[in-house]
């Protein structure tokens, strides 16, 4: 029989449906999904706006190239224009967040003309050719090299290390907060001195916000915490409730520099990722989700505090909004499969934290769910620490 690659440990348990922010296995348990798809489920499983748009898509037309207009595009434009990142009023739409990195990294290159690109240590931007060129973890680029170069990284959160972007450089790509590398939020300071450095050896600064953005942080953009403009956001994830579509957001003076042939994509676009990212922007904007997310975030927070900061082995909680990280000082595979024996579905982020990446509907019940099975994940951790 034909084997399906998975490049993912295998989790154990076969899930069947989902709804909100809850999943069910074949027999029938259900489970708090706070892995929500690596972040995609930020607006719950199954979530009705979605399903319809999709649907009516579906039967009205589902595929149709860039090279032709449709009333779902103009739609999502007028949807994504209130939401949209400031400044950045030219879109293109891909498939996955890796794509998206790719084209931002093409565009550097052409509108500069320069090759250099600057990336930051425990950076995760894809694994694509270019986007794992500038994603900081061997393990991930290793086995592919010669990549595509020159990129430098650099210290995350070190002001100093900013000396090393120079007039060579084409791009800085950065994430306000770094996801797989472990949940770790950007100082203010460091990237308002981020973009005063690229502005002045004008190095095009790209917002990675595949994970970040569309609310999950609390701001629409998680750029927006730190009161900085930047010039092109890729996004992914969220955007599409669930449907993989991923944006790339750019300002006019580059969009006016594109050509055709440029880049291109035969599903970039395609009236079903429209019809999602019309729907997600009405969800985004009806359920004020970013409120929700700040407001549910610092809560969250709270409770795992209260809970968990005692053990020995937790090293800091931190994040912003709903995306959640408790950091250990041992590996947290055992906490995460004890998690999942609870019925907390999680993701291991960096080499020790937990990552929580929970849908914006999560309720304080959910929370207290989610941090008892934290408790008990991290106390037998320790305890066998301890006894080991
Ligand atoms: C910040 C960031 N960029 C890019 C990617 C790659 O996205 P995808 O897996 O959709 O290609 C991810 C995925 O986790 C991510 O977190």
């Amino acid at each position: 029989m034909i084997k399906l690659l998975k490049f993912y440990q295998d989790r154990g348990i076969k899930i069947v449906r989902g709804e909100g922010q809850y999943v069910w296995d074949e027999r029938n348990n259900k489970y708090l999904d706070l892995h929500a798809g690596h972040g995609v489920a930020f607006l719950g499983h199954g979530n009705k706006i979605v399903i319809d748009y999709l649907k009516k898509q579906m039967e009205e037309i589902s595929t149709l190239s860039l090279a032709f207009n449709t009333p779902i595009r103009e739609e999502m434009i007028k949807e994504l224009d209130e939401l949209k990142p400031e400044n950045l009023d030219n879109l293109f739409l891909l498939n996955s967040g890796s794509e998206a990195v790719e084209l931002a990294l093409k565009i550097a290159r052409k509108i500069t003309k320069r090759r250099k690109v600057v990336a930051f240590k425990n950076s995760f931007h894809g694994r694509s050719m270019g986007a794992l060129s500038v994603t900081w973890n061997k393990k991930y680029r290793e086995p592919f090299e010669p990549l595509i170069g020159p990129v430098e990284f650099l210290e995350y959160n070190n002001v100093d290390s900013l000396k090393s972007i120079t007039e060579d450089t084409a791009a800085v790509i950065v994430e306000p907060v770094q996801g797989e590398g472990g949940v770790i939020p950007a100082k203010k300071e460091f990237m308002k001195s981020l973009r005063e450095v690229t502005e002045k050896v004008n190095a095009i600064l790209i917002m990675d916000e595949v994970q970040t953005g569309f609310g999950r942080t609390g701001k629409i953009w998680a750029h927006q915490h730190f009161d900085i403009k930047t010039d092109i956001v890729t996004a992914g994830k969220a955007i599409g409730g669930g449907f993989p579509v991923s944006a790339v957001f750019l300002p006019d003076w580059i969009g006016e520099k594109i050509e055709e042939g440029d880049h291109g994509s035969t599903y970039g676009g395609n009236p079903l990722a429209a019809a999602a990212v019309t729907a997600a922007c009405k969800v985004a904007k009806s359920e004020k989700i970013a409120e929700q997310a700040q407001k549910k975030g610092e809560l969250f927070m709270r409770i795992l505090k209260e809970k968990l900061e005692d053990y020995k082995i937790v090293r800091e909680i931190r994040g912003l909004g709903l995306m959640i990280g408790i950091d250990l000082k041992v590996n947290p595979s055992m906490a995460i499969k004890i998690l999942q024996d609870e019925k907390v579905l999680s993701l291991k982020a960096g080499l020790t934290t937990i990552r929580f990446l929970p849908p914006y509907l999560i309720t304080q019940s959910d929370m207290e769910w989610a941090s008892d099975a934290a408790r008990k994940g991290i106390s037998e951790t320790e305890s066998k620490r301890i006894a080991s």
